[in-house]
């Protein structure tokens, strides 16, 4: 809705109204309309100020419209009904003016912004692109290299930046609204020709083809396999090139090969997915709108290595005292001149000043006395915790939240060593700890929603995605990776190379594939948990028996590598070699080439053709198949949170959805016939065993995504 009234005598203000942050909806756009019209045939009025109720202009389009039968008047009629106009129309942008929201004022003849406003054209990161004329009116308001920055990135920016750049024409700190009436008076009946964006020719920047060439090849590269920043650049072109009409055109041609999109579908599902998320509920009935979080205002965090150092910079950055203990000198020594220098380079980056006073280095653990919680970041390993966290149940006051960050070990384990279990989380960070947006948040079967609220607000005040989950091993994000791995050694052993499984795995869209992901992690990580496990050894000999492990199928090429000392790029050798131990480009190796022939042979194995399709479904669909058990186990509430868990934390590709909603897309018959296919080759592999969820929602006719969480809520009230 929009309300329209007469201030100062003669300035129609317009007002968008529709919380929480004045979305274009069918009823608002309709309200622009009428009152639009209504303002210009009213004599009374001379000029008009549009501005959105609550200090929030606008935040595009509504989202929850699209994949509906969109109904009510489109945009860009309207938008170009404003610009024609023959009284002057000003924008007063407070708040935030996104997508449709800066498109609407880019139609306005002046805009006006509070200097706290954020603007930008965040479409791309929907799979779309702003298609309210804004891919052909920005390029002419401040030239075609800025435009391809904000268009293609989506990055919002301040108004300062927008002042700079000229999408702005006024920044105040003062009442947006009452400065941009006083404007709209002063420019009453001025001629409003040169300021109709849609009239300016577009400034041809030097070297055009040159220049837009460099941007495409690099948007392809970074895109990986997304198509909306592609679409950016070429109705950017358009603008460059063509009259506005048929950029016009063009633009619109480009929005409706998007606009339908499984990309345009899952970048949207993930938006909303990700505010789902934050909703967070456990087993008992206990939710985020009904828990209080205790306040933190100190922390510890123990432990200084490569997470440690990470979290305490994170926590400081996020404005908390932190005591950071780490008990052996030489390494608190390089911990502290590395975390300043993360501090420093966090503080340019975002220009303020360094937080290096929020910091205490401790070697003492006792200095935890005062903390309202504490982050245990030590050696994963199981001994070594339990002793840190009796020590930490019997130091802290009472009331001190204990978080561990183990990445998979036993949470309730770990509570049962203090004398207050209720307030033992998980807070698993992800590497770089200050840098990775996700955050896993697990509660253990003593935690109390309290200390889980607490620990979802320092996530999200911390500025991460955080994802409630149950306690497991691994929890969601490690324990899907583990089938996932295992298929990978297994397709090694049946005749791929590392180079086949990862280009199948980045031409998916994945920034790495398994193994140069595991090179740049470290093989020794793995092994390391596999010799905790009984597994890992390398039985040195032949047949398919020396491949059974445990009672199941087990692939001990990993081992065998470390046992050479190919622990990755650390080495400078792994899955691939690299120049030096330390070197980051890896090349294909042929003693591993030889080597995975010998293996075959010294174990009967026949090397087959394996293409990139095998790869793909055996390694993601028995992820997936491990996501659905993890559903089942009531270890994640709903799919969301799977698949917020893989695009913020193991580089899934935004633009596929995360894995269940990609099942969703491929098909649960199609994902669950082709389980069963690879399990009856394969019938000593546990994974390929399609999981009772997969088969119940096939039955019950493959309900869509977000039917799913009810559907997994009434099979375990039924148990
Ligand atoms: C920064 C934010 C705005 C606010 O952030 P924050 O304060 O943290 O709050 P949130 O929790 O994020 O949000 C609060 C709630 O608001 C909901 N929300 C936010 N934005 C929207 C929105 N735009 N629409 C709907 N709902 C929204 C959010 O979900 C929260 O709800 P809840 O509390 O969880 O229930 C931040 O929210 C943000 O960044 N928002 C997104 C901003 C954005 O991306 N805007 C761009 C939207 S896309 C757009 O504007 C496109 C414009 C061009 C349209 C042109 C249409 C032409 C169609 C032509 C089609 C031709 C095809 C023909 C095909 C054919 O049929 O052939």
């Amino acid at each position: 809705m929009a309300q329209l009234t007469r201030v100062s005598g003669s300035v129609g203000l317009i007002t968008l109204q529709s919380p929480p942050v004045n979305a274009l909806s069918a009823a608002v756009r309709q309200g622009i309309v009428d009152t639009v019209q209504r303002a210009l045939s009213d004599p009374e009025v001379k000029s008009v100020v549009v501005c959105g109720q609550n200090g929030i202009f606008c935040g595009g389009a509504d989202i929850k419209e699209f994949g509906t039968n969109m109904s009510g008047p489109p945009l860009v009629p309207l938008i170009h009904a404003i610009e024609v106009a023959h009284k002057p129309v000003v924008a007063a942008i407070e708040g935030i003016a996104l997508g449709g929201g800066l498109e609407l004022a880019l139609g306005c003849h002046y805009r006006i912004a509070h200097s706290k406003a954020k603007l930008g054209l965040p479409e791309v990161t929907l799979g779309l692109l702003p298609a309210a004329g804004g891919s052909q009116r920005l390029p002419r308001l401040i030239g075609v290299p800025a435009a391809l920055d904000l268009i293609t990135t989506g990055r919002h920016i301040t108004a300062a930046e927008a002042l700079k750049l000229g999408v702005v024409d006024q920044v105040t700190a003062h009442s947006t609204v009452d400065v941009a009436v006083k404007f709209a008076l002063s420019v009453a009946g001025k001629p409003l020709d040169g300021r109709r964006i849609s009239s300016l020719p577009c400034p041809r920047p030097p070297n055009m083809d040159a220049l837009f060439e460099g941007v495409m090849k690099k948007v392809r590269q970074s895109a990986r396999g997304a198509i909306a920043p592609i679409a950016c650049v070429q109705a950017i072109r358009a603008a460059a090139t063509l009259p506005y009409d048929q950029g016009m055109e063009r633009e619109l041609e480009l929005m409706a090969s998007l606009f339908t999109s499984d990309q345009a579908r899952a970048l949207q599902y993930i938006f909303f997915a990700q505010r789902a998320v934050a909703r967070w509920s456990m087993p008992s009935g206990a939710r985020w709108d009904t828990s209080k979080p205790r306040p933190v205002h100190k922390a510890a965090v123990i432990g200084l290595g490569t997470m440690g150092r990470g979290i305490a910079v994170a926590l400081a950055q996020t404005g908390l005292s932190v005591v950071a203990v780490e008990t052996q000198e030489k390494q608190l020594m390089a911990a502290k001149q590395e975390m300043s220098g993360m501090l420093e380079r966090g503080a340019k980056r975002r220009g303020v000043a360094p937080a290096f006073d929020k910091i205490r280095y401790s070697p003492d653990i006792k200095a935890v006395a005062d903390v309202d919680l504490v982050i245990e970041a030590v050696f994963e390993d199981m001994a070594l915790k339990e002793k840190v966290f009796q020590q930490l149940s019997a130091l802290c006051k009472p009331g001190t939240l204990l978080c561990t960050n183990t990445s998979g070990l036993d949470v309730d384990h770990l509570a049962s060593q203090t004398r207050s279990p209720e307030l033992v989380v998980g807070m698993h960070f992800f590497a770089p700890a200050h840098v990775m947006k996700l955050l896993e948040v697990v509660y253990g079967s003593k935690s109390s929603p309290q200390a889980l609220a607490t620990a979802m607000q320092l996530g999200k005040k911390m500025g991460k995605v955080s994802v409630a989950v149950g306690n497991c091993r691994g929890f969601v994000g490690n324990r899907m990776l583990k089938p996932y791995s295992e298929q990978a050694f297994f397709l090694l052993e049946e005749g791929a190379t590392p180079e086949l499984v990862d280009g199948a795995l980045e031409d998916f869209g994945f920034p790495m594939g398994l193994f140069r992901m595991s090179d740049l992690s470290g093989l020794d990580v793995g092994w390391r948990v596999r010799k905790v496990d009984g597994l890992g050894k390398s039985s040195g000999a032949s047949g398919q028996q020396a491949r059974i492990r445990q009672g199941r199928r087990y692939s001990p090429l990993g081992d065998v590598l470390c046992e050479q000392g190919r622990f990755g790029q650390k080495t400078g050798r792994g899955w691939y070699q690299y120049d030096k131990p330390g070197g980051r480009v890896g090349r294909p190796d042929p003693w591993l080439h030889s080597f995975l022939e010998e293996y075959r042979a010294q174990h009967g194995l026949v090397a087959r053709r394996i293409d990139h399709q095998e790869v793909l479904e055996r390694c993601l669909y028995t992820l997936i198949n491990e996501g659905f058990r993890i559903l089942e186990d009531g270890i994640a509430a709903g799919p969301e949170e799977i698949d917020i868990i893989y695009v913020f934390g193991y580089g899934w590709p935004r633009h596929r959805g995360g894995p269940m909603f990609y099942a969703s897309m491929v098909g649960l018959e199609k994902v669950l016939a082709r389980l069963e296919f690879y399990q009856e080759a394969h019938p000593d592999v546990p994974y390929l065993q399609p999981c009772n969820l997969l088969k119940r929602l096939v039955a019950s006719g493959s309900p869509p995504v977000h039917k799913w969480r009810e559907v997994v809520k009434k099979l375990h009230s039924q148990l």
